[in-house]
Formats: structure tokens, C-alpha cells, sequence
């Protein structure tokens, strides 16, 4: 019996990773191993139970090729078992060097979780480098978040506001998760429109991309504040657990949707319920999957199965499989195909109009109302890439138009999310229904006019930064999404499901 064994999608992954990471696909595979078991360590929650079950088999390991276990000869295996134990004996607070069975055992786990990570986080076409950077190198050293010298920044903003003829005092200046923020005061009232047309001059001074610094009028007379990016290599990371943290405090929302965090790192969170449908657009990389997943992991870390039931469709086939595993999905699977996305969008119809009918009979004239005669779950459901799923079939728009109209009344809500946020996705009667808007970093500032009604989604960062328009407030806010893991999203299914 070998010590570690793997599944065939790490296999896969491990392959890829010699082939399109390393460059060097003779590379030994213990080489991603190690590097796996690497990046579970860099998550601060034990892995899961689950992943001993192997779904398709892999291949198998001894601890000889994972660790170097026993082996002190100069082949470049050396012999790391001792470190790794003791890295696992204090991670997992428990003696591993009494116990080869359970030392094995989570050594596969984290293995296997950290390749699940690389599998989800990275893939052929982007930098291995950068991602290594990302999420191995840098991570832990940007949560400090001191890193930057804003006194030279301060000085370098001084300077080159005075170039484009505004003397001014910097009041204060406060690291945000990835922008800086200066308060000036404005003494001369012109410089405030000085200020606002060059923008783009105290980019190019600053070395910061164009139409990425942001102006906004103080509360306090006759102060403006300046938002200016920083690098990435020094933005600070929101981690998942202040989601988690979120869902655990005493909520009001019927329907909590926490999306993050604010420029300066405060949580924000609004309610599904009174949006009541919303649409999320982003160009690829924009960090859409991971906020849907902040969505949904809201939902699941705050109600239970009585309270709330998702519908699910994914025409990709694969950013949704982790919630496969829920007990009640509406239409009993993930919607993958145009026929199945048909057949879930009709019955949440045909849902729709069975509750109406049932209120009546009740005497009562919505969900609110019925909630307090009878209980029912509301249902949130959830479109992967709307523009896919269009592009297919138009007629699909039927539904979801109806549903958009009048299903907030019967407690069926819609997050739709498309790559592609063109007047053809997004038609007007959509448009209408589906008041709260989500932009992430979009390509043209027309599509960002789609979603927003305004420009700036082009100027966004990309990964989790957005732009958020609601109902009741003139101006979109800005927010940075956290950064899940599917870690996360499997800790999130299992307190819906406990
Ligand atoms: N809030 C965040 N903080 C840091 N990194 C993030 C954040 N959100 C997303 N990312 C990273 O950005 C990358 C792209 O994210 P994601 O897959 O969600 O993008 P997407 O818009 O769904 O792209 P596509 O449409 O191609 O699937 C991933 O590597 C992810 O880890």
C-alpha cells in the first residue's frame, strides 16, 4: 500500500502545472506536491474531511518521493519528513510523530487541498510566477499592510499638485485596502475644478494608471479627497474570514448579502431581499466567480435550509460544483446545459405563480405577509454567465424577464452575472427589473454605462474591486470583495447543512 494517494483531476493539475508553470514537463512531481502542500499551509483552516474520498484514481505516492523520507543521499529529494511533520504536528495541534496512519492521512489532505487551490486559482494561460507571487509570496507579507512609505507618496503628491497650480495641505492621508486616501483643503473654491480636470496629469506624475485616482467632495467645508491606487504588491488582502466574521454577528437582513469591504476596510452588506434582484457584470478576471461565491456564502453561513433554497445555473459547467452537494437545490441539480438552465427557469415560473396562487387563497397579498401564516424558503437564484445562456437560446429571456418582474412578491430573487454586459445580455425590460447593479473591472467605459448608468468600471483594479449602485443611493460605492477559497465555500455548505 503506497502512502498518498491522488484523484485524476490532481493528476491533471499536477501535469499542467509541470507543463505550463514549471516549463519543464520532466520535472519529478514531487516538486508540485510540495508546492501544494505549501499553499494549503498558507490557509488557516484544517482541510476538509472530504477530500479522502477519491473521485476517479490518480496515481499513488510513497512518503520516500513526497517528503524524502529516509532519504539523506544527494539526488535532490532530500530528507524534509521531520520538518513537515512537525509544520502538520503543530498546524493540526497534535503529536504526528506517534502516528504514521494519521500523518499520512492529513499530509494527502492538505496535498490534495492545496492542488484543488492551484486548480482553482491559476490556469495555463496565466503567469505561474505571478500567481506564485500572489499567492505564496507576498500574501502574508501585504496583510501587515506598512509596507508603503505614504510620506514620500505625500511629498510626490504635493509636488505634482502644485504643477497643475493648486497649493495645498494635505489635512491627513489613511492606507485603504488598495488606495491611499488624502484629505486636502481647498482654500482658493476654483481649485476644486483645477483639481477635477487633472486628474490624468497627476496620474502620469504620480506613475498610477490613467482615470485611476478618484475625487470626492469632503463632508467637511472645503476639503476634497484624493483615492490613489498603490501598487499591487502592496495591497492588503481581504480574507475570507471577514465574511465569516460578518455572518456570526446578530443580522437584520432577510436575505444578508455581505459583498466586502469599503475603500478604508469597513464591511458592506445589503439585503437580497430589498434589492430585490441584482445583476453583476465584469470582464474575465474581474473577480465576478469569486463575489457570486461571497454572495452565496453569505446566504449560507447566516440562514438555514428552511430559510433559503438556491437554484443554480452554470453554463460553464464548473464554477458551481461545490454546492452540487446541497440537500435542497430547487430542480434537484446544478442547471449546466441550455436544456437543464430551461427547465430550472420555467419551474421557478411555474413556483412563482403556484405561491401567488396559494397567497390568495390565504387571504394574503405576498411572501412578507404569508410568512407569517406558513413557512417556505425564499429562493435566491443564481445565473453563472447570463450572456452564454442568452446566446444559446433568446427564448430563455421569457422567463427571466417575468421573473424579474414579479417574483420579488413571491420570494424568488435573481443574481445574474455576465462577462459580456452589451445591450443585447442586458435588454431594457431586464434592465428595468434589476435595479441594483455590480460592476468589476470592465473593458470600455460604454459598458460600464450599461451597468452603471455612469463610467469608472473601466478604471477599476480588477480582482474583487467594484463599483456597487443601489437603489437609494445617487452614487455607485466603491468596495473590494474578499478573497475566497473553495476552503471556504465547502466551510460555508457544511453550516447550511449541519
Ligand atoms: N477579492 C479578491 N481579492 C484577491 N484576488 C481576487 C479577488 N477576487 C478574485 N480574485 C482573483 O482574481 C482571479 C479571477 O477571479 P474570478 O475567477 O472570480 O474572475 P471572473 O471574473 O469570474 O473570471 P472569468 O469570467 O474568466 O471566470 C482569481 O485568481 C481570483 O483568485
Amino acid at each position: 500500500m503506497a502512502d498518498i494517494y491522488t484523484s485524476h483531476d490532481d493528476e491533471n493539475i499536477i501535469e499542467q502545472v509541470k507543463t505550463y508553470g514549471f516549463r519543464t514537463p520532466k520535472a519529478p512531481k514531487y516538486r508540485v506536491l510540495r508546492l501544494a502542500l505549501a499553499k494549503s499551509l498558507s490557509i488557516d483552516a484544517h482541510p476538509d474531511k472530504d477530500l479522502d474520498t477519491l473521485v476517479g484514481k490518480g496515481s499513488e505516492y510513497w512518503l520516500e518521493q513526497v517528503t524524502g523520507y529516509g532519504n539523506n543521499k544527494n539526488d535532490g529529494a532530500l530528507d524534509y519528513d521531520d520538518a513537515i511533520r512537525s509544520v502538520l504536528s503543530v498546524y493540526h495541534n497534535e503529536d504526528l510523530f506517534n502516528s504514521d496512519a494519521r500523518y499520512k492521512k492529513l499530509l494527502q489532505r492538505h496535498i490534495r487541498r492545496g492542488l484543488r487551490e492551484i486548480r482553482t486559482s491559476w490556469n495555463r494561460g496565466h503567469s505561474f510566477i505571478h500567481w506564485l507571487r500572489e499567492e505564496l509570496i507576498f500574501e502574508p507579507a501585504i496583510e501587515t499592510g506598512s509596507i508603503i512609505n505614504t510620506e514620500l507618496e505625500q511629498g510626490q503628491l504635493e509636488a505634482a499638485l502644485k504643477e497643475i497650480g493648486i497649493s495645498t495641505e494635505i489635512k491627513e492621508s489613511k492606507q485603504g485596502i488598495r488606495l491611499n486616501k488624502y484629505a486636502l483643503y481647498l482654500a482658493n473654491i476654483h481649485h476644486l475644478d483645477t483639481l477635477k480636470k487633472g486628474l490624468s496629469k497627476l496620474s502620469f506624475r504620480l506613475g498610477v494608471p490613467d482615470d485611476s485616482i478618484t475625487l470626492e467632495v469632503g463632508s467637511e467645508a472645503g476639503i476634497a479627497n484624493l483615492y490613489i491606487p498603490r501598487d499591487p504588491e502592496f495591497w492588503r488582502i481581504v480574507p475570507a474570514q471577514r465574511l465569516n466574521e460578518w455572518a456570526i454577528t446578530k443580522r437584520p437582513e432577510k436575505l444578508p448579502i455581505w459583498l466586502g469591504c469599503t475603500v478604508m476596510g469597513d464591511d458592506f452588506a445589503m439585503d437580497l431581499a430589498e434589492a430585490p434582484h441584482i445583476l453583476i457584470a465584469g470582464a474575465t478576471g474581474s473577480g465576478k466567480t469569486v463575489c457570486l461565491h461571497s454572495m452565496l456564502c453569505s446566504l449560507l453561513l447566516t440562514l438555514s435550509s428552511s430559510q433559503v433554497q438556491l437554484a443554480l445555473i452554470d453554463p460553464k459547467g464548473t464554477e458551481f460544483s461545490l454546492y452540487g452537494k446541497l440537500p435542497n437545490l430547487f430542480g434537484g441539480q446544478i442547471g449546466r446545459n441550455i436544456v437543464e438552465a430551461a427547465d430550472i427557469l420555467n419551474a421557478l415560473v411555474d413556483e412563482m405563480e403556484m405561491r401567488n396562487q396559494h397567497f390568495i387563497e390565504l387571504g394574503v397579498r405576498n411572501y412578507e405577509e404569508a410568512s407569517h401564516k406558513i413557512q417556505m424558503p425564499r429562493i435566491v437564484a443564481v445565473v453563472e454567465e447570463l450572456a452564454d445562456l442568452l446566446m444559446q437560446s433568446r427564448d430563455l429571456e421569457i422567463p427571466l424577464v417575468r421573473l424579474a418582474q414579479k417574483a420579488r412578491s413571491a420570494g424568488i430573487h435573481l443574481i445574474l452575472a455576465t462577462q459580456r454586459p452589451d445591450s443585447a445580455t442586458f435588454s431594457g425590460l431586464l434592465r428595468s427589473n434589476i435595479p441594483v447593479r455590480i460592476a468589476l473591472r470592465v473593458q470600455k467605459h460604454t459598458e460600464s454605462n450599461i451597468i452603471l448608468d455612469t463610467k469608472g468600471a473601466e478604471a477599476l483594479l480588477g480582482k474583487g474591486d467594484m463599483l456597487v449602485k443601489l437603489t437609494d443611493k445617487p452614487d455607485p460605492i466603491r468596495l473590494h470583495g474578499a478573497k475566497l477559497t473553495d476552503d471556504n465555500i465547502a466551510q460555508a455548505i457544511a453550516h447550511y447543512c449541519r
